[in-house]
Order: C-alpha cells, then structure tokens, then sequence
C-alpha cells in the first residue's frame, strides 16, 4: 500500500540564479553532515550554482534562530552596498560564533536559508525546550525578515531515528529529509521573486 505520509509529488523549480543559505548545527555531525549533502545536493541539481550557496555553522540548534537572523541582515547590508560577503564580515560576535567558508559571496541578499539541527531526546526535559524555542525562533525569524526559512531541525528520540532521516540507514527505506528541505528552498526562493 502506498504510504500517505510523506513530501508529496516532487515539484521541479529552475534554481538558476538564487542564493541559499545553509546554517547548521554542529551537534550530531555524522547525521548533520549527511542532511547538509543531501540539501546541497537538491540545491544543485535544481540549478543553484555552488557559489551560490553559502554554508555556515554555529555551535547548536539553540543558535540556530540567530545565526540564520544574523546571517541573513548581513547578507542585506552587503547587497544593498554593492559588496560580496567576506567571511569577515559573516563572522559573528561571540553569541552565535558564526563560522563562514572564507570565500567571498555574491552581491545579493539570500533568496531561501536551510537551518539544520539534530535534537536527539536525552534523559532531562532539555530535548523539549530547545526544540520549542528554535521552531518558534525560526517561525519568527522568517515572518520578520521575509525570507523563507527551512525548517531542518530533526527531533528524534533515539540516535536510529536520526540516521534513518539522514538517509544513512538503507534498510530504513526512509529517504535523506535534507533533499526535501533543499528542494523546499529552491520552491521557495523562486516563489519569493515571481
Ligand atoms: O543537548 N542536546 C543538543 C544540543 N544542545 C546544545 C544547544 O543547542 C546549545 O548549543 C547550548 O545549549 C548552548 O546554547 N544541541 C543540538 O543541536 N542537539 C542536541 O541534541
């Protein structure tokens, strides 16, 4: 029986042109590191050049709502001056520790940012606060500024869920859930501009 649940009919947008963000935590890296692919794959495939995409980390997904806030002014101020963005000017004060590839990005605000986390449930209630300050965090985040925000934050309660959504457990069936948030940026982003 075919399943009910899931992404729905792949829809294909022409990326070609925008700019993406992606932050993401750097918890649980072996299952951050397979999400972060598989989006920048999507990203890819749909025409984004690499150039045009941009990777930042900050330290966890409690970090996430204002590394993707911070992100995304700075990448407003340096388009409205006519500038690319250096890492020096992504790099962030001590609060988010923003941590950017020293290439030098293009001269355009982000038309879509990926926010990547893995929440793995522990033994305290830590688990359920943070994943409900980071999904209302990015929620405003995106309703403030406008520019699309993907919500990439897994919230499991074992370490198998989080491999089987990062696609790394074949015999899962399950598929790597960065596709379908690298997609969501390309749908979005185009979207944004029409
Ligand atoms: O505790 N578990 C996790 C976690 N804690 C750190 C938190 O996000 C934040 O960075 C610190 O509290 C400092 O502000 N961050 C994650 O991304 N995944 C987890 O599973």
């Amino acid at each position: 029986m075919t399943p009910i649940k899931g992404p729905g009919a792949a829809q294909t947008h022409d990326g070609t042109g925008l700019r993406v963000a992606i932050v993401h935590a750097r918890w649980n890296e072996k299952i951050i590191d397979a999400l972060v692919a598989g989006a920048k794959k999507q990203l890819l495939a749909a025409g984004v050049t690499e150039e045009n995409i941009t990777v930042e980390t900050v330290p966890g997904s409690y970090e996430l709502p204002i590394g993707v806030q911070r992100l995304y002014a700075a990448s407003q101020v340096q388009a409205s001056a006519g500038e690319g963005i250096s890492a020096s000017d992504l790099l962030s004060s001590s609060t988010t520790d923003l941590k950017s590839s020293p290439t030098t990005a293009p001269k355009k605000a982000f038309d879509a940012i990926i926010a990547i986390g893995v929440l793995i449930k522990g033994s305290t209630m830590h688990f359920e606060y943070i994943a409900d300050a980071v999904s209302h965090g990015l929620m405003r985040v995106q309703l403030d500024s406008g520019v699309p925000v993907i919500f990439g934050l897994l919230t499991v309660l074992t370490e198998e869920q989080g491999l089987e959504r990062a696609g790394l457990v074949a015999s899962s069936g399950m598929h790597n859930h960065g596709e379908d948030w690298g997609s969501a940026a390309v749908e979005l982003g185009v979207k944004r501009r029409e």
